[in-house]
């Protein structure tokens, strides 16, 4: 008899299979959990005391259970054999060529999974998709499985995560819901049901929706799509705002106290970043292309539209309000995660910002409490197609300070483009006193208090936020 309930294996050990395999041990430690990865930097990252993601309450939750019930391994195939149930949280970008580039999410990883499944296990399994996938894609990886020629059944379930990065342990923790899709007959059924008792250990039943395989797929790039929607709305406004004298903030509050609407996801903002909002959506712009549904797809593919030009506006706001120029200005940028409380910069739409400051010849100081450097780079050379190599020069360029003040000393303008906390206990006269003059504050994220940034001295221009030296009836 083994000594576990229940063996999980989960291949994938990034931003969502980590935490939520370590929040499964933590809440169940009658299930031996198994975090399997191609990546060896990777897997020795999630044994030591220095996790690959910087997540609050990660290292705590890791530090309970690893060890115990809880590993980090990359024997993958001694993994499938012995798990019971096996999770594959793999990355599923967007497609950078070949048919729908530019939109379609690749799934090429997923399907490796489920050939590697097929290939190493010697017993029935449940093949639990947490990745986000295009809908429909449950049917390829059941497809794949089923050519093993051990004569083994597998179950696949969809399982969608619902995390947001930054608060991923009180989100798994005590999620709003959680959602198992499975085909509709008794096998089907009763590997849902299986799926259902595990997260029953500590997530209320009615919590637990459980559907067909396609609406759990589609409702996850729904639910991304919906909320990324709204920030692009605000977004929007915010123009008009800046436009009429009217004060996002202010709008944001009395729209939202309508119940129907709710007060969340309506702060306006440089633009939203982040690994998957973009990528969802034109997933989903592009699933309705593939079904003929033109304007659908066009209507969702406005929300990036949207999004761009909020990252757009901001770039050439700043030069327009510096006299039409940056060059050879020294610009700090506070901030540069895609969100407060983590070190992704994955879509960040800073990077978008440095990159337009950058083409304009600044000098652009950078200081995040997260942030590595090097992973800086690795994005902007992936997603705007920027190097040392074709950009000679941009390594110098851009610098990263130790901390926000060395960034914004001597700087003709610091913007805040990420909302930490730490931002906006700075000491501002002290900042002000060290920079050149007029001294610019772009307020990205409408993090700080403008009117005393004001009574201080600087020129403050802020998202949605009427400029009151352009309108006198505020
Ligand atoms: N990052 C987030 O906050 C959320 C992400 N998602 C979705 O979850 C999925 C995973 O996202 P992340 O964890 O952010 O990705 P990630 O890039 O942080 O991690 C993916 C991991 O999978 C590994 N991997 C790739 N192919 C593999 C294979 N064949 N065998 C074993 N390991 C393999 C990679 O080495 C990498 O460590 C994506 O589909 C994403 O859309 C869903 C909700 C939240
Ligand atoms: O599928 C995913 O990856 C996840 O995507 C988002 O989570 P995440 O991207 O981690 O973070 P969010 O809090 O949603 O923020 C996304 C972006 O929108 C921006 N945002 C958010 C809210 C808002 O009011 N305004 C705004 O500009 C954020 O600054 C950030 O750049 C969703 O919130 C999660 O439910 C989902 O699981």
């Amino acid at each position: 008899m083994s000594e576990w309930d229940l063996k999980i294996c989960c291949m994938g050990a990034g931003y969502v299979g980590g935490p939520t395999m370590a929040v499964i041990a933590a809440k169940c430690p009658k299930i031996r959990v198994c975090v399997v990865d191609l990546s060896q930097k990777q897997i020795d990252a999630w044994n030591s005391s220095d996790l690959p993601i910087y997540e609050p309450g990660l290292p705590e939750v890791v530090e309970q259970c690893r060890g115990k019930n809880l590993f980090f391994s990359t024997d993958i195939d001694a993994e499938i054999k012995a798990a019971d149930i096996i999770f594959i949280s793999v990355n599923t970008p967007t497609k950078t060529m070949g048919i729908g580039a530019g939109r379609a999410a690749n799934i090429k990883n997923c399907e490796l999974c489920a050939r590697k499944i097929a290939e190493v296990a010697e017993s029935d399994k449940i093949i639990v998709e947490k990745s986000t996938v295009p809908v429909r894609t449950a049917e390829a990886v059941r497809r794949v499985l089923e050519c093993n020629d051990k004569g083994l059944k597998f179950q696949v379930l969809s399982n969608p995560e619902f995390l947001a990065e930054g608060t991923a342990i009180p989100d798994l923790m005590k999620p709003d819901r959680v959602l198992i899709g499975g085909v509709q007959d008794e096998p089907g059924l009763a590997a849902a049901e299986k799926l259902v008792s595990v997260y029953a250990n500590w997530v209320p039943r009615d919590q637990i929706i459980t559907t067909n395989l396609w609406s759990s797929e589609l409702s996850k790039l729904v639910a991304n799509a919906f909320l990324a929607q709204r920030v692009s709305s605000i977004n929007s406004i915010s123009a008009l705002c800046e436009a009429t004298g009217a004060d996002i903030s202010e709008i944001s509050r009395a729209v939202g106290k309508d119940d129907r609407i709710g007060k969340r996801f309506l702060n306006s903002s440089i633009g939203f970043g982040g690994s998957c909002f973009q990528k969802d959506i034109l997933n989903l712009v592009y699933l309705c292309e593939t079904y003929g549904l033109k304007e659908c797809a066009e209507y969702w593919n406005q929300v990036i539209v949207m999004n761009d030009y909020q990252k757009k506006r901001f770039s050439e706001k700043m030069v327009s309000s510096m006299f039409n120029t940056v060059t050879g200005k020294k610009i700090a940028i506070l901030g540069y995660a895609f969100k407060k409380d983590t070190g992704d910069v994955r879509e960040t739409p800073s990077m978008f910002v440095v990159r337009d400051l950058v083409l304009e010849q600044a000098r652009v100081h950078v200081y995040d409490p997260q942030v590595k450097r090097e992973d800086m780079w690795t994005e902007m050379e992936y997603t705007v197609q920027m190097s040392e190599a074709t950009h000679p020069g941009l390594d110098a360029a851009v610098t990263t300070a130790p901390d926000a003040y060395t960034a914004c000393a001597n700087a003709h303008a610091f913007a805040v483009l990420t909302e930490w906390d730490e931002f906006k206990e700075l000491d501002f006269e002290r900042i002000y006193k060290s920079m050149a003059k007029p001294a610019f504050v772009f307020d990205g994220r409408n993090l700080l208090d403008h009117a005393k940034l004001r009574e201080i001295g600087f020129e403050v221009h802020a998202i949605g936020k009427p400029d009151p030296n352009k309108f006198s009836d505020l």
